[in-house]
């Protein structure tokens, strides 16, 4: 199911026009589709059913409470890396029950309020880090419920950037130090054990580092059990990749279906933590060319959406399709670099892109749903894009484009006189 589709020769998100969507929000704008992050996530459903599981959506790829709202709706349970994302889970009213806690370097009051609310678990990174969680729970007079984030040192087969189970990564402790964390752990008072997890990577486009973490894990899980300590849960993390160009990852089904296998008859509770994966293919940049410039080696399309709207393509030579809105476009057509007006060589959102282009046309970055604007910022003082979801024909606007006023919310000049 195609959910940015052409009809009548203009792109569309659902069944709303893009170009009346600039018209409306302005340019840059990042336009999600409902149904596209459903269907995702209904994948992910329906492969696991008839077993016991928690489907945790990382909130860092996609944050907005709009699309946080949706999934929780679906009974989606969330992995957050910080207290400002178990606000939003709780602001776009999912359930902290239904929240795994994600991050190598918790700070005690991120802690405190995750306990408050009763959070599923804590993935604990660090010995350290689970002696000051279990200070904090028992100063609390509570309880917290931890799995141990395992580095099952496997190669994730992705970019390095985000690469983060291999043993040189700052991600998780060593299979040997997690079982020192796990007896450590069964000694505390204010401490549960009650799952094992890893997060190998992300963008994997291949089922075998999965399993081969996978079988690390439960290895684990095996030796702990020999010893008393028995794990209720088994988190595999996110990772799961998505085409961009032409990749070709395993369908969240052929992922599922291959994890349920590897278990065999094990009763364990499955959770898992996808991002991308839901949120990657649900949502565009919508932005517009400015200026068309050719010189001697190279034409250039300026865009108004930049680096700091959008900054795979700068960070990790990320490749996003881009599409002209108007598929009649009968512009200049060359081997075009979209760049955006940041003062940066890196600040391009795509190289060589054959294209038709007028100065005014519209412009669609696909790809753009998952670590677009979570990653974005106001570098060269600029307001971040707008942001709104469409379902059908409606399109709701789920984030006001930012003010001068919100960019300088909580700077001060110095007092006068000094
Ligand atoms: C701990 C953890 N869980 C889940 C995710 C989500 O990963 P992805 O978006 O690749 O599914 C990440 C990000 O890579 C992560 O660091
Ligand atoms: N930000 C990365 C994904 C990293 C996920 C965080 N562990 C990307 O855009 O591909």
């Amino acid at each position: 199911m195609d959910y940015f589709p052409y009809r009548d020769g203009e792109l569309h998100a659902e069944d709303a026009a893009l170009s009346n969507i600039a018209e409306q929000f302005g340019t840059p704008c990042y336009v999600y589709s409902r149904a596209a992050l459903e269907n995702a996530f209904r994948q992910y459903q329906e492969a696991l059913s008839g077993c016991d599981h928690l489907i945790c959506y990382a909130v860092k790829a996609n944050s907005n409470l709009a699309v946080l709202d949706t999934l929780a709706r679906l009974g989606a349970g969330f992995d957050i890396v910080s207290a400002g994302e178990l606000e939003r889970v709780i602001a776009a009213g999912g359930e902290p029950s239904r929240v795994v806690f994600s991050g190598v370097a918790k700070k005690r009051e991120e802690m405190a309020l995750a306990l408050e609310l009763g959070i599923a678990c804590f993935n604990v990174e660090s010995a350290a880090e689970l002696e000051v969680l279990a200070d904090v729970a028992g100063a609390m007079g509570l309880c917290a419920r931890i799995s141990v984030r395992v580095n099952p040192d496997v190669d994730a087969q992705t970019h390095p950037y985000i690469s983060t189970g291999l043993r040189e990564n700052k991600f998780g402790v060593t299979t040997d130090e997690a079982l020192r964390v796990y007896r450590r752990a069964a000694e505390l008072d204010s401490i549960e054990v009650v799952g094992v997890d890893c997060h190998i990577g992300s963008q994997l486009t291949q089922i075998s580092p999965f399993i081969d973490a996978l079988k690390r894990l439960l290895e684990l899980v095996d030796e702990l059990e020999a010893e008393g300590i028995t794990l209720r849960h088994l988190d595999l993390g996110g990772g799961l990749g998505v085409c961009y160009r032409d990749e070709q990852p395993p369908s969240i089904g052929d992922y599922i279906a291959a994890v349920r296998a590897t278990l065999g008859e094990r009763k364990v509770k499955l959770v898992f933590e996808p991002g991308r994966s839901i949120a990657a293919n649900a949502g565009i940049l919508l932005t517009r060319v400015e200026y068309l410039k050719t010189t001697p080696d190279h034409h250039f399309a300026l865009i108004d959406a930049a680096m700091n709207d959008m900054i795979r393509p700068a960070l990790y030579e990320a490749w996003l399709d881009i599409r002209q809105v108007n598929a009649d476009a009968d512009g200049h057509r060359a081997r075009w670099d979209i760049v955006g007006p940041v003062c940066e060589t890196g600040d391009f959102l795509g190289k060589d892109r054959d294209l038709a282009l007028r100065q005014g046309d519209l412009l669609a970055v696909s790809g753009a749903g998952a670590y677009g604007f979570t990653m974005s910022s106001n570098y060269n003082s600029r307001p971040r894009a707008a942001e709104v979801m469409v379902e059908g024909e409606h399109v709701h606007l789920v984030r006001e484009r930012e003010s001068f006023a919100d960019i300088i919310r909580g700077e001060h000049r110095l007092p006068p006189g000094n």
